[in-house]
């Protein structure tokens, strides 16, 4: 099984050091890697791995049009233009595999790419050790499953595949409900923390709270809407519960803002102001915070971007 990680950060680099062990692997990334790569476990054990790591320019077509799969781990803003600089170069039938938060690579990419895409949604935490490793921060799941519902057997391939290596992962039948579930959590929290620069337990006081109820009011309104049903508890208890169990956290989202990266702001709230207009619905809150990160990311993140 040759794999083509394409996005040698966080989660590319998470997936290369468990797959290495089973399968050929090769990174490819905006420049080139030492080829030592160390992960760091969540227990604190430290494996190292040698990896071969390119970048568009340096993958030989021989490699790209062998690729038996591609798992595209760019954060979801620079995940269309990094899939179109190897694209052309792989077989048309290549399995691809979206490991972006948010929805809006993932709709898109299943309609242009011609092989199957599958999309992952992931719950492993991990971050980037400088150049030479990643920490694996904390254990979660992964689910994965294609929106079409045509892929079936290859979601439970790869997804046992990912278990062999060490990452718990189910194929599931509704990643799209998944996807939106995820988007609609980071929704409620990610901006607000960004924007305040605040821990996410700090969002369960006063002055923040009442704007997660805001925000939490008008993604409900948009999940109705789009018909995708509501977890078990409803949405507030479900936001409530996270903000509780992560409130140390500096989120995605504070993190980027913090060092002066774009946010994935887009990805996030932007199918919801979509869905929103679509139904007529006021979004207030979430276009208020949309615009405040928009103007965040044009100052801090065209430098970021170059
Ligand atoms: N980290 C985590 O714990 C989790 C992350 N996710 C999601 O996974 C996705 C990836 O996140 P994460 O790994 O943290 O992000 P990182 O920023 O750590 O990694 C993104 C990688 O993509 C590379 N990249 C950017 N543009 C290109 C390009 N054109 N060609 C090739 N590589 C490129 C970046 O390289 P460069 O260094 O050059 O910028 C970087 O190595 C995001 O959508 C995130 O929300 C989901 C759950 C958990
Ligand atoms: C759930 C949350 C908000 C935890 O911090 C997260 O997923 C993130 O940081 O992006």
């Amino acid at each position: 099984m040759n794999t083509l990680i394409l996005g040698p950060g966080a989660v590319g680099r998470l997936l290369a050091l468990h797959l290495a062990a089973t399968m050929p692997v090769t990174l490819i990334g905006r420049r080139e890697l030492p080829r030592r790569q160390t992960l760091t476990t969540p227990t604190g054990e430290t494996r190292s791995h040698e990896l071969d790591s390119v970048t568009p320019a340096t993958l030989p077509d021989g490699l790209a049009g062998r690729a038996d799969i591609v798992h595209l781990t760019t954060k979801a803003y620079a995940a269309e233009a990094a899939f179109e600089a190897v694209a052309p170069r792989l077989a048309p039938d290549t399995p691809l595999v979206l490991w972006q938060n948010g929805y809006g690579v993932q709709p898109r990419l299943s309609d242009r790419w011609t092989g199957p895409v599958l999309c992952a949604s992931t719950t492993e935490g991990a971050y980037l050790n400088g150049d030479e490793g990643v920490v694996h921060a904390g254990r979660g799941q992964t689910v994965i499953g294609d929106l079409a519902g045509r892929h079936t057997r290859l979601a439970e391939d790869i997804a046992a595949g990912l278990g062999t290596a060490g990452l718990t992962t189910v194929a599931v039948d509704d990643i799209r409900v998944r996807l939106w579930h995820k988007l609609a959590v980071n929704a409620a929290i990610n901006p607000l923390v960004a924007r305040f620069r605040i821990r996410n337990g700090q969002l369960r006081d006063r002055p923040f709270r009442p704007m997660v109820e805001a925000v939490i009011e008008e993604v409900s309104a948009v999940m109705a809407a789009e018909a995708i049903p509501a977890p078990a508890a409803g949405w507030s208890a479900q936001v409530w519960s996270v903000v509780s169990s992560t409130a140390n956290n500096r989120a995605s989202m504070l993190q980027d803002v913090q060092a002066g990266r774009p946010t994935e702001h887009e990805a996030i709230l932007g199918p919801l102001l979509a869905a929103g207009r679509h139904h007529g619905l006021a979004t207030p809150a979430l276009a208020g915070l949309h615009a405040r990160l928009a103007e965040t990311d044009s100052v801090s993140g065209s430098v970021a971007r170059q």
